[in-house]
């Protein structure tokens, strides 16, 4: 028996990816800027047809990215999955401004993500979610921690400041499923294929590639996990400033289940309006019928063997 419920019937929704600039060391400035074009991604998308609104942030949306950053703007959080959250008196700036934002515009708010301290002290990268009428309704806490080394090009260390989470995480709206990630989280198909297997429509990742890694595998990866999971996948992206410690990729962009890009920005402070339709994720699954040819006989538990 499956220890989560069918997801809600799947219709059609707008997805606003706000990639964000301007962010700086003042952390006050960084909210209100945040707070001011969640109220823009709410008023603009005219041009698609009326229907929910889902907005997204970036990855760390609230400070300067990088390890040495985290412990310096971590803010304590204290909410437990499946038990009741009063945001209105949230030691969490970040929250009280993403749940009142939410209320305000009444929209679905994917809050990127921010450094997030626990009561025992570690440290986690973690994304919050909203509700239109301003509620807390999931968290997730990136899995797979940023740390690579591609020598003269790329090394970065999260795991010197911060934790992995060790949940996974999706979210029920009246109009579909959404599963959640972060960043690196991408390049781990076990994260997106277990939210997909639990009944997922959309898989919605804040993120922040870089210069090295972004124009290799950002696209990429992102089709990758919409082709084999059949489902729409999409990241949001911080807008690139060369004047910043870290030059985020940018390209902020949405991709349907048949790994078609349905946007994407450029690198710079941009809102993407998308569509989400379920017309296709239907198409797909009925003309390449994978879900039902899986041949589970033949596959052994790989959840624990390592390459
Ligand atoms: O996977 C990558 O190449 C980049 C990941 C990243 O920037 C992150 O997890 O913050």
């Amino acid at each position: 028996m499956s220890s989560f419920s069918a997801p809600p019937t799947f219709k059609p929704f707008n997805l606003a990816l706000i990639q964000l600039g301007g962010v700086g060391s003042d952390k006050a400035a960084n909210l209100q800027h945040a707070r001011d074009m969640i109220l823009k991604a709410a008023h603009e998308g005219g041009h698609l047809e009326p229907g929910p609104k889902v907005i997204v942030l970036p990855e760390i949306f609230n400070s300067p990215y990088g390890h040495v950053h985290f412990p310096v703007y971590a803010e304590t959080i204290g909410y437990t999955s499946g038990k009741s959250y009063d945001v209105e008196n949230s030691p969490s700036e970040s929250v009280r401004m993403l749940s009142s934002a939410a209320k305000e515009t009444g929209t679905w708010i994917i809050g990127g993500s921010i450094a997030e301290r626990e009561a025992d002290g570690k440290i986690y990268n973690t994304c919050t979610v909203y509700s239109p009428k301003g509620e807390l309704v999931a968290m997730h806490r990136k899995v797979h921690l940023f740390d690579i080394d591609i020598p003269g090009k790329m090394t970065f260390k999260e795991s010197e400041t911060l934790t992995g989470g060790s949940t996974t995480a999706f979210f029920d709206t009246e109009f579909a499923r959404i599963g959640l990630g972060i960043c690196y989280d991408v390049r781990f198909p076990e994260l997106a294929m277990i939210n997909a297997r639990k009944g997922c429509h959309a898989l919605i990742y804040p993120g922040a590639f870089n210069l090295t890694t972004g124009p290799l595998h950002w696209k990429l990866l992102q089709q990758a996990r919409a082709v084999d999971n059949q489902v729409f996948f999409s990241m949001c992206s911080p807008a690139r400033d060369m004047t910043a410690g870290y030059h985020a990729w940018g390209h902020s962009m949405a991709v349907d289940p048949l790994g078609a890009v349905l946007a994407e920005a450029e690198h710079s402070e941009t809102i993407v309006h998308v569509r989400v339709d379920p017309k296709v994720f239907q198409e797909a699954r009925a003309g390449i019928p994978v879900s039902t040819q899986r041949r589970f006989d033949v596959y052994p538990d790989i959840s624990k063997l390592r390459a």
